[in-house]
């Protein structure tokens, strides 16, 4: 497994180990003791997919405190393009976002910390998504902003969204509750 730090703090694209054979491969999606050795978040209670097809644009979403959580996403089938967009007060790039391609070969993840939207856009005919969260789905911590707010060069000015996040609120009138603490 090897992590590669980003420009966000925290945030850390994971490659995985693969295997091969003539019959197709087999891939290490979660490995509890390499996650410890890096002080990574072991303990994901929730995990669920989401299957989309291409042009699908969902986000940019967190939960808020108490209910705010680390992520651990990827791309099962398909191409996605992953956005983090850093919403922590203090942190060195608050507002910043970073973009990186997910895709099912590469069977890459990232590691989403805590006080992040995040979101993502399919580049495939159809994409299956996978997320684990370390704090289980809470309805009412739900809150989002817009996907259209940060300056981030999406693929397309017009995607498919779901009526939700339409209406989230853009980030420049996006009251944070999110505050950075950095780690050393
Ligand atoms: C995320 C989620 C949604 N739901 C429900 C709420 C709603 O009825 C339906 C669809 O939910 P949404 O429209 O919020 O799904 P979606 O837009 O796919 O939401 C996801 O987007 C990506 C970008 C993320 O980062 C995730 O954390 C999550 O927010 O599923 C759950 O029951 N549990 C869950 O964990």
């Amino acid at each position: 497994m090897k992590v590669k730090p980003t420009k966000i703090e925290g945030c850390f694209e994971i490659e995985i180990i693969i295997r091969e054979d003539g019959r197709g491969r087999l891939v290490k999606n979660f490995h509890k003791t390499s996650f410890e050795k890096l002080g990574l978040m072991t303990d994901f209670p929730e995990h669920y997919y989401s299957v989309s097809k291409k042009n699908v644009l969902r986000g940019l979403h967190f939960q808020v405190p108490s209910q705010h959580h680390i992520k651990l996403v990827s791309c099962l089938e398909g191409r996605i393009l992953d956005v983090v967009v850093d919403l922590r007060i203090g942190s060195p790039t608050y507002g910043d976002h970073l973009m990186i391609e997910l895709n099912s070969e590469k069977a890459n993840m990232l590691y989403v910390p805590e006080g992040c939207a995040h979101g993502f856009f399919t580049l495939s005919t159809k994409s299956i998504f996978l997320n684990r969260t370390s704090t289980m789905y809470s309805n009412s911590h739900d809150g989002g902003i817009h996907w259209d707010s940060c300056g981030i060069e999406w693929p397309t000015t017009n995607p498919i969204i779901s009526k939700k996040d339409k209406y989230l609120p853009e980030l420049e009138n996006f009251d944070s509750p999110f505050k950075f603490q950095p780690t050393i």
